[in-house]
This record gives structure tokens, C-alpha cells and sequence, in this order.
């Protein structure tokens, strides 16, 4: 018991340092709102993901809670997707923990047995994307905001894990050109392909959350959470089997000359960009 001590403290020591600054959680009646708060864009670095994992974990311990809805503190970027300064010029010990730490947050969301419903008002790229598919219902607001797995435009690939969800959502042929190309879509065109469920004008993008997400706690509990395991759990398993060998090849390829270097390249067009509309 006393040895458990410590675990425990330093635990719970971390969930109160990253749980209430990182990411919201707003308890409704039977569901809940996570939100996350990590300025200026939602950008996953290492904490996020950690406390995106331990919210989740939390709900789902939580008798009361049955779903929960997806969603950002800034109404225009859902998440900008992993951040790029965990891969630029990585200490490798930092890179294999947040590397695990994205690998976590993908099978904590992707298999929870809550009912999840990713509210996107803003723009949600690569990694941003891979958060909102996780979830079961994805409603997207009308107008500027893009989706899309974009890896292939910063010289980087994404893991095969995160090709397994998108084909699961948009199927194999739209899959192979939105990853390959690179491609992010608005919501109307996500619709057309699957990737967005509904499409509507931003003030109604968490009301047509809250109708999706009741659309999926009306259904008896267990046959819900056992459904979603028949459909989702192979996927998770193909990658809780390779772990290790998914983050040693992650990590090998973010170090190698030609991803570091694409990566500078690419910190500095979005540095030159912000620039640019500061000085507007
Ligand atoms: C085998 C296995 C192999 C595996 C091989 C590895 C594959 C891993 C899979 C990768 C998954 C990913 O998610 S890769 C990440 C991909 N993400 C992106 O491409 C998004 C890039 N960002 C954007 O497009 C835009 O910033 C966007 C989100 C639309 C917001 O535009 P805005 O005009 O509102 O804001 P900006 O001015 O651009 O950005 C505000 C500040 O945030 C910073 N910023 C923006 N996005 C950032 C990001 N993702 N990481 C860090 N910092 C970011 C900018 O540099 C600015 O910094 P200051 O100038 O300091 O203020």
C-alpha cells in the first residue's frame, strides 16, 4: 500500500498540472465536453496528448458519463496536428515518450467505450484529423476550415496506423489520394467522402454535436460499446502488437538528415507566414 504511494502522488501531481490547463472538461448531464486549451493552435506536444489520454481515461471511469464531445477552446483551429517541435531536432529519449504518448492518445480514443463526437470549428490537419476520425460522428463548420492528413506536404509519412483509420472512415481509393496528395478539404467535401458526418454554419456545429452524440447514447449501452469493439478493436491491435517497433521506426526516420531538414523548411514557411500577418 505504502509503496503504491508515490505512484499514485506523482500521478495525480500530473493530472492536476496537465488535466485543467491543457484540456477542459465541462460535465453535462451524461456527457461531457473536453476541450482543448493548449495556445495559440492546439499544436500535440508531449503534455497534450497526455492529458487528452487522462481526460478520456477519467470520463471513462466516471459512472455518470456515457460520451463526450471533442472539441477546441479557439473556435478557428480544432488542433494544428502533432507539434513539429517535438520533431525538430529531437532529444531521442523526448521523441520515444511522445511518440508513446501519441500512440496512447490514438488508442485511448480510437477503442474508449464512450460515444465520441469530434465538434470542429476550426481547421484540423494531420494529426488534428486523426483526433477528430478517432471519434464516432464528426460534425465540421462551413466556410475556411480544412481536414485532411497532410504529412506528405512537410516530406514526412504518416504511420500506418493512422492510414488503418482513415481508410476505416473514407475507404481505401479516397484514402490513397488524400494521403498521398496531401489533400485537406473543407466540410462540404468532407461530407461528400465520408470524412465529416454533417457540414453546418459554425454557431451550430455543438448543437449538431449534441444531437449526433444523443443519436449514439439512445442505443443500449452494451450493444454500442460491443459494436464499436467488433469494428475498431483489430485495428488498435494491429498496432498495440508493434509498439516498439512503430516508435524505433518513427524515431530512426524523424532523425534521419532529409526529415529534419524538410522539417526546417517547414517551421520556417508557417514562421515566415505568421510574420507576414503580424505585420498586415
Ligand atoms: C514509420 C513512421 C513514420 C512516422 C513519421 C512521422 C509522421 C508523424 C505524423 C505527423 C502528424 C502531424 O500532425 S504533423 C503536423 C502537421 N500540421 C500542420 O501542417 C499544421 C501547420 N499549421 C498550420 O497550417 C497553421 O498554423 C494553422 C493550424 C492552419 C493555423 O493557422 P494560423 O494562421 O491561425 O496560425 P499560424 O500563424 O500559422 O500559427 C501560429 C503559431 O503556431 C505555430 N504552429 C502552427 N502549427 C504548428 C504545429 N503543428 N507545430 C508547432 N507549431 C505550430 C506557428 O509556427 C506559429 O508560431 P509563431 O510564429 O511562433 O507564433
Amino acid at each position: 500500500m505504502l509503496r503504491c504511494l508515490p505512484t499514485f502522488r506523482a500521478r495525480a501531481a500530473r493530472a492536476m498540472s496537465t488535466t485543467p490547463s491543457l484540456v477542459q472538461i465541462e460535465k453535462k448531464d451524461n456527457y461531457a465536453i473536453v476541450r482543448l486549451s493548449r495556445a495559440p493552435v492546439n499544436s500535440l506536444n508531449m503534455e497534450l496528448l497526455q492529458a487528452i489520454d487522462e481526460a478520456v481515461q477519467s470520463l471513462e471511469q466516471d459512472k455518470n458519463i456515457k460520451g463526450m464531445i471533442l472539441s477546441s477552446t479557439n473556435p478557428k483551429i480544432f488542433s494544428a496536428g502533432l507539434d513539429i517541435t517535438e520533431m525538430y531536432q529531437p532529444k531521442t529519449k523526448r521523441l520515444r515518450e511522445f511518440w508513446r504518448a501519441f500512440q496512447n492518445t490514438y488508442l485511448r480514443l480510437y477503442t474508449t467505450p464512450l460515444a465520441t463526437v469530434a465538434a470542429i470549428e476550426g481547421h484540423s490537419p494531420a494529426g488534428g484529423c486523426l483526433l477528430a476520425m478517432c471519434c464516432d460522428s464528426r460534425v465540421m463548420s462551413l466556410g475556411g476550415p480544412l481536414i485532411g492528413l497532410n504529412e506528405t506536404k512537410l516530406g514526412i509519412v504518416a504511420p500506418f496506423w493512422m492510414r488503418d483509420v482513415m481508410v476505416n472512415t473514407i475507404g481505401h481509393r479516397e484514402t490513397e489520394k488524400m494521403l498521398g496528395l496531401g489533400l485537406q478539404v473543407n466540410a462540404l467535401r468532407g461530407k461528400e467522402i465520408g470524412l465529416i458526418d454533417e457540414a453546418v454554419p459554425v454557431e451550430q456545429v455543438h448543437s449538431v454535436a449534441e444531437k449526433l452524440l444523443l443519436e449514439w447514447l439512445s442505443i443500449p449501452s452494451s450493444a454500442r460499446k460491443l459494436t464499436k469493439a467488433m469494428m475498431r478493436d483489430e485495428t488498435a491491435q494491429k498496432l498495440r502488437s508493434r509498439l516498439d517497433e512503430d516508435r524505433s521506426n518513427f524515431v530512426d526516420f524523424c532523425e534521419t538528415d532529409k526529415v529534419q531538414s524538410a522539417l526546417a523548411g517547414y517551421l520556417a514557411a508557417l514562421k515566415k507566414k505568421a510574420e507576414a500577418k503580424a505585420a498586415k
